[in-house]
C-alpha cells in the first residue's frame, strides 16, 4: 500500500546551533499507530512539528499525499495543516469558549477568512461537531466553558477538534504527559479507536514506554535527533530500550520515569 506519509534525510538545525533532527527516515503507511519514544530532548516534538511544518526543516523531504511538506508554499501550509490534527499536551483550547465552539474551531480550515472569523458555522458542521462530542462522551459538557473541565475531558476536546478536521493524519504531541495513569489509558483508547474504526493515521509521541508498547502497532525511538529503532511493540527489547534512551555514566538509565512503566 502506498504511504501516506514519507520522510528522507530530515534534519533541523535550530538558529542558536541546536541539531534536533539528523537525517531522520521513515514512511508510515495509512492506518498505522506510532508511538515515538525518545528521552527528552531526543526531538519528538521537533519531528511532529516539521511534519505539520509548525518547524521549518533544515534539509530533506517530507511528503504527505501529494505534498512537498518541506518546501511547501503557504497555500500547501494550509491545505496540510487541515488534512493533519494536532493534539497538544495542555490541550491547546480557548478557555473561556464553549466546548461546542472550541470543536468547530476545527472547521475553520475549510471556510473563507470572513465566515471563519465571524463564526458563521454550517448547520452540518454544528451537527457533525456534536455527533463527534457525542462519541467521545462529552454531550452533556457542550455548552460548558473548556476552563469548566477536567485535564482528561479537555484533551477529549482536542481529540474531537482534530477529528472535527476531517484528517488523514492525527499528531499528537505527549498527549497524556498531564493526566493520572486511568485518565491517560481512557485517551490511548480513545485515539486508537479512531484509529482502527476511522482508519486515521496516528503519530503519538509518548514519554511511557508501557503506554508505546500497549497501543501501538509500531514504536519509532529517538535518541539525540536519530532514530535508533523502528519496529512492532514485540522488538522492544530491554536493549533498544536502553540504546533508546542511553545509560547515564553511573549505570542508571536516563529518562527513569519512562522506564518505570516499561
Ligand atoms: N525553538 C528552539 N530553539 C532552540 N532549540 C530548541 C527549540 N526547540 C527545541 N529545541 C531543542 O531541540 C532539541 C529537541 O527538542 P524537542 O522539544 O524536539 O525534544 P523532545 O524529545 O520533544 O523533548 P521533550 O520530551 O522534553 O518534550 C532539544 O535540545 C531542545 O532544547
Amino acid at each position: 500500500m502506498a504511504s501516506l506519509l514519507e520522510i528522507h534525510g530530515l534534519s533541523k538545525v535550530y538558529a542558536d546551533g541546536t541539531a534536533a533532527l539528523k537525517d531522520v527516515s521513515f514512511s508510515v503507511r495509512r492506518g498505522e499507530f506510532v508511538a515515538v519514544i525518545g528521552p527528552s530532548g531526543a526531538g519528538k516534538s521537533t519531528l511532529l512539528r516539521c511534519i505539520n511544518r509548525l518547524v521549518k526543516p533544515s534539509g530533506g523531504e517530507i511528503r504527505f499525499q501529494e505534498i512537498d511538506a518541506a518546501g511547501a508554499s503557504g497555500r500547501q501550509v494550509r491545505q496540510l495543516r487541515r488534512q493533519t490534527g494536532m493534539i497538544f499536551q495542555h490541550y491547546n483550547l480557548i478557555q473561556r469558549v464553549s466546548v461546542l465552539r472550541n470543536v468547530l474551531h476545527g472547521r475553520l480550515g475549510y471556510m473563507n477568512a470572513f465566515s471563519g472569523s465571524l463564526g458563521l458555522f454550517s448547520r452540518k458542521d454544528v451537527e457533525e461537531a456534536k455527533r463527534i462530542l457525542h462519541r467521545l462522551g462529552l454531550s452533556q459538557q457542550m455548552y460548558k466553558r473548556a476552563d469548566e473541565l477536567s485535564g482528561g475531558q479537555q484533551q477529549r476536546v482536542g481529540i474531537a477538534r482534530a477529528l472535527s478536521q476531517k484528517p488523514e493524519l492525527i499528531l499528537a504531541d505527549e498527549p497524556i504527559a498531564s493526566l493520572d495513569p486511568v485518565t491517560s489509558r481512557a485517551i490511548m483508547e480513545h485515539l486508537s479507536d479512531i484509529c482502527r474504526a476511522d482508519g486515521i493515521t496516528c503519530i503519538v509521541n509518548l514519554h511511557q514506554v508501557a503506554m508505546a508498547r500497549d497501543y501501538a502497532t509500531r514504536i519509532i525511538g529517538i535518541h539525540k535527533g536519530e532514530v535508533v529503532f523502528d519496529g512492532p511493540p514485540g522488538e522492544l527489547s530491554e536493549d533498544v530500550i536502553h540504546r533508546i534512551y542511553g545509560a547515564a555514566p553511573d549505570g542508571r538509565e536516563q529518562g527513569g520515569e519512562a522506564l518505570a512503566g516499561a
